[in-house]
């Protein structure tokens, strides 16, 4: 099964859009497992448990952690996730991008040794900085488009002059995508939440691509806002599917010993508000 195929058997299973991020912080977590880096297999376990049957896909968020040592933990979450929720998908944030050489050992790093079903990646650094991850038959890579922060303006809204018809950067990225980069079917593109006019202007370019859209919750994209300008109904193979993501506003709903309940009430509430704005 393709990652592509996951995806629309979990969205269809699940009916739901939202993708539940996985961005552990000690520093976060409720009494009991606070401060203490070596629960962070338990409390993310605890989160997949709450809302697999709640989510289009998981996103763990390789940074979490690597920050603490915990590579080991995220191999056993990964692996925890595949048997509890085989029908969910798993991409790896990772946003890795470098030459080609190395870029391979990334991709056995995020399919090979995490088994992860997609990875996000930055194209910064071009075609050959990509291509490593599609030689993966099956695997989704997501490549960083139009970012949810502030500083994603700085590179990704400037004109390309270079270029016919003057596109921004961000706009050359999702036609790439779209078109001849899309070796194996399995590209998408990550669009922020936070900008929900540059989501339409992608969903334009490229309209059978998967958008994993991250910035609801924590960093207050509108959620209705952002399915009416990147859903668009199912029409077969010809239409991209959303993956809207949330981690902090799921992962902290609250700080107590329910947590993991609070959890799954925020990802229920959110699924349905994302569902609800559908077309
Ligand atoms: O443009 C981007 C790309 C990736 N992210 C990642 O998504 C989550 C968002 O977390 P929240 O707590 O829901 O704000 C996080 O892992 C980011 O690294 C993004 O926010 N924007």
């Amino acid at each position: 099964m393709t990652f592509l195929d996951m995806l629309g058997a979990a969205e269809r299973q699940n009916q739901s859009l939202l993708c539940v991020g996985l961005d552990p912080d000690p520093a976060k977590f409720p009494a009991g497992l606070k401060g203490d880096a070596s629960k962070i297999y338990d409390f993310c376990a605890a989160i997949v448990e709450a809302t697999a049957d709640a989510v289009i896909a998981f996103k763990p968020q390789i940074a979490y952690f690597a920050a603490h040592r915990a590579e080991d933990q995220l191999e056993k979450l990964m692996r925890h996730m595949k048997a509890v929720a085989p029908q969910v998908p798993v991409i790896l944030d990772a946003k890795r991008g470098d030459i080609g050489s190395t870029a391979e050992q990334y991709a056995i790093e995020a399919f090979e040794r995490y088994g992860a079903d997609a990875v996000t990646l930055s194209p910064f650094m071009g075609w050959d900085s990509v291509q490593p991850y599609l030689k993966y038959e099956g695997k989704g890579a997501f490549l960083l488009c139009r970012t949810s922060n502030p500083g994603g303006d700085d590179l990704q809204n400037q004109r390309l002059a270079s270029v016919d018809g003057q596109p921004r950067v961000y706009e050359h990225i999702a036609k790439l995508a779209q078109g001849p980069w899309n070796l194996n079917g399995q590209l998408g593109l990550v669009v922020g939440a936070t900008y929900p006019a540059e989501i339409e202007r992608v969903r334009e370019l490229a309209p059978t691509l998967p958008l994993l859209i991250p910035g609801v919750g924590a960093q207050g994209g509108d959620a209705v806002a952002t399915i009416r300008a990147g859903h668009r109904a199912q029409d077969g193979a010809t239409t991209g599917p959303v993956i809207v993501n949330s981690s902090r506003a799921v992962l902290y709903a609250s700080g107590g010993a329910d947590f993991a309940a609070a959890a799954r009430a925020e990802a229920l509430r959110t699924r349905e508000v994302l569902n609800a704005a559908k077309a």
